[in-house]
């Protein structure tokens, strides 16, 4: 059992507990994410930091001993049977065998899976989807109906099983077909549900019938950060490998980052030589005010986190843009995990006979994250708070932990270091290069905690995060949904922990009616107070419940002080060594 002071945790504790966790997981047999992650994780065997009683024999021999139980664990899509068949197909190493391995999925393909409304609705009953507009095609039953209904390319099908998506999601089997259909969609789904392959694969498929016939940009994705904008880039990239227009050229995906941006605008690169850009807002605005890049060819537009493309800090952007794809014909899709009726509105103005689809409950969170609130009384019961959540042992790494704003993420970031924790922070002022490290390293397993603002709150696609914890109690409903959305991903399972006090009253309600929308058991005294009224709701509308927090601290005041005359004294002799000597400055006159 693990045991620690309430007091400040030191770093020997900090070791000794994540390894007392480890333990006691593993003892358990219990199927544990960490592990998997952790075989990336730098563990430093150093015995002077940790203490000679950390067996790190035992953390090894049991990773290895479990990976074949861990494998079978994360087969959450159920996709044994056929990748072993994909497997078998990497064995066959050279071209020929390549075109052979093409041929052998073609020779796979079957009946379709999905042949008549009948057997669409309950598929759709099955996975809780509600479909609404005009002239609806049938969902997909599996990737292979793709061959069957469509005239799908088979280098683009090999890649999908390659990359192991062997099985449709539920939003892919209904958003792939009607986007193969040239429909404007609306669709909103469950966090970690698979909505990006849902608009990838077929407007990849789409570039690639439309051939190479030179007209410039074909397709945009729009994403509000510049971390998502990147994410989708590679996966685009990856699903568009050795895939050729008209067996002529390679398709050209790229990310328009800053140093793309200036050669566009400085014609370095011809604005014809991409079909699809992903990029975020500004970014192209530029370019487009420039002159820079040619939007009018462009044919497909997806927004990704739409609803926060359409509300009022993007919505300008979003116009700008959209008034500068005046193709008559441009498809416009639109993907969220949650859709406010208010933008949903503006969304379907814009839209030709759109489609709507809602997998699930559209305010709702994944279902696979077990929710809970903690009741913390003041600010310096939170830190109290995650003390506690490490002797429960439920403080599992990796951990994402979201606050309000940048001061409170630094304050938070400075006291967990100091605590000797494994531990980062992204906010709006790291740079881009900083968050990029610091990402890569989270998702290597060598760091364990990521402390954050809301930049990371949408799409971000950690694999195995165990633990969300919101500091502070997000501003909406959907900030809510989203932040905990970063664990629960790809059908694993995760824990979202979201702390209160007394002057959050308010602002705890649309969290707590978000859990019951979800399905989480909730207290009878929390089904009490969710109740909102039509004035709260203004209220928290207007930003109203926003809170004016204490800063965050539990360093007694003298310590406090003592800490900044130190940093003061270090800046000071800092700066006085880089100052020039006012004679320096002077040329010489001897
Ligand atoms: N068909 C599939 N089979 C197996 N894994 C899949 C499949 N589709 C997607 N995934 C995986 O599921 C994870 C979540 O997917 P994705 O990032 O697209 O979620 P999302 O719905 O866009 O989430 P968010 O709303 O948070 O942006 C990714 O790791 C992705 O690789």
């Amino acid at each position: 059992m693990v045991n620690i002071n309430c007091g400040r945790i030191g770093i020997i504790d900090w070791f000794a507990l994540f390894v007392g966790l480890l333990r006691s997981v593993c003892d358990l047999h219990r199927m544990d994410i960490f592990r998997v992650l952790a075989r990336g994780a730098n563990v430093r065997k150093d015995t002077k930091r940790i203490g000679k009683d950390v067996d790190f024999s035992v953390v090894e021999t049991t990773v290895k001993d479990n990976d074949k139980q861990i494998t079978r664990e994360l087969d959450f899509f159920h996709n044994k049977r056929i990748m072993k068949k994909v497997e078998d197909l990497k064995d066959e190493k050279n071209e020929a065998i390549e075109d052979e391995r093409e041929t052998s999925v073609e020779n796979e393909v079957k009946e379709p899976k999905v042949t008549n409304i009948d057997e669409a609705t309950a598929l759709r009953k099955s996975y809780k989807g509600k479909v609404t507009g005009e002239d609806i095609p049938l969902p997909i039953g599996s990737f292979e109906d793709l061959v069957t209904r469509f005239s799908f390319d088979k280098r683009l099908l090999n890649n999908l099983i390659e990359k192991h998506f062997t099985e449709p999601t539920p939003i892919q089997c209904e958003a792939i077909p009607l986007s193969l259909n040239g429909r404007d969609i609306v669709a909103c789904a469950p966090t970690g549900s698979g909505k990006t392959l849902s608009f990838l694969i077929p407007l990849l498929q789409r570039v690639i019938s439309e051939g190479s016939n030179g007209t410039g940009l074909r397709a945009l994705i729009i994403s509000p950060t510049k971390e998502l904008a990147n994410q989708i880039f590679i996966e685009c990239d990856k699903l568009s490998h050795k895939i050729f227009l008209d067996k002529k050229r390679p398709l050209q995906v790229a990310l328009l980052s800053k140093s793309l941006n200036a050669k566009l605008r400085n014609k370095v690169i011809s604005d014809k030589k991409y079909d699809i850009i992903v990029t975020t807002p500004l970014r192209l605005i530029d370019l487009v005010k420039n002159e820079a890049l040619d939007l009018s060819t462009v044919k497909h537009i997806i927004f990704d986190e739409a609803d926060k493309l359409f509300d009022k800090t993007f919505i300008e952007q979003t116009d700008d843009i959209l008034s500068s794809c005046n193709n008559p014909k441009l498809q416009k899709s639109l993907f969220s995990a949650t859709m406010p009726s208010s933008v949903e509105e503006i969304a379907q103005s814009i839209m030709m006979d759109p489609v709507r689809v809602i997998i699930g409950h559209k305010e709702a969170a994944n279902a696979n994250i077990t929710q809970k609130i903690v009741y913390c009384g003041n600010e310096e019961g939170k830190l109290i708070a995650i003390r506690q959540l490490v002797q429960e042992g439920e403080f599992r790494p990796p951990v994402i932990i979201f606050l309000e704003s940048i001061e409170r993420a630094k304050a938070l970031y400075h006291e967990l270091i100091y605590d000797g924790l494994n531990v980062d922070v992204i906010h709006a002022e790291r740079t881009q290069i900083q968050r990029e490290k610091i990402i890569e390293s989270f998702k290597k397993g060598d760091l364990w905690c990521l402390i954050c603002t809301d930049v990371l709150a949408r799409g971000v696609d950690f694999k195995g995060v165990n633990l969300i914890i919101n500091y502070d109690v997000p501003r909406t409903a959907q900030a809510y949904v989203h932040r905990i959305g970063r664990t629960g991903r790809g059908g694993r399972s995760g824990k979202a922990v979201t702390f209160y006090t007394k002057q959050d009253s308010l602002a705890i309600k649309p969290v707590i009616n978000v859990m019951k929308q979800s399905g989480c058991q909730v207290a009878e005294w929390m089904d009490g107070i969710s109740k909102l009224s039509k004035r709260e709701k203004e209220s928290i509308k207007k930003g109203k419940a926003r809170v004016n927090r204490k800063q965050i601290s539990t360093v007694p005041k003298v310590d406090r002080l003592k800490r900044k005359r130190k940093q003061d004294t270090i800046e000071a002799s800092r700066k006085r060594k880089y100052q020039p000597k006012s004679d320096d400055s002077k040329p010489s006159t001897s």
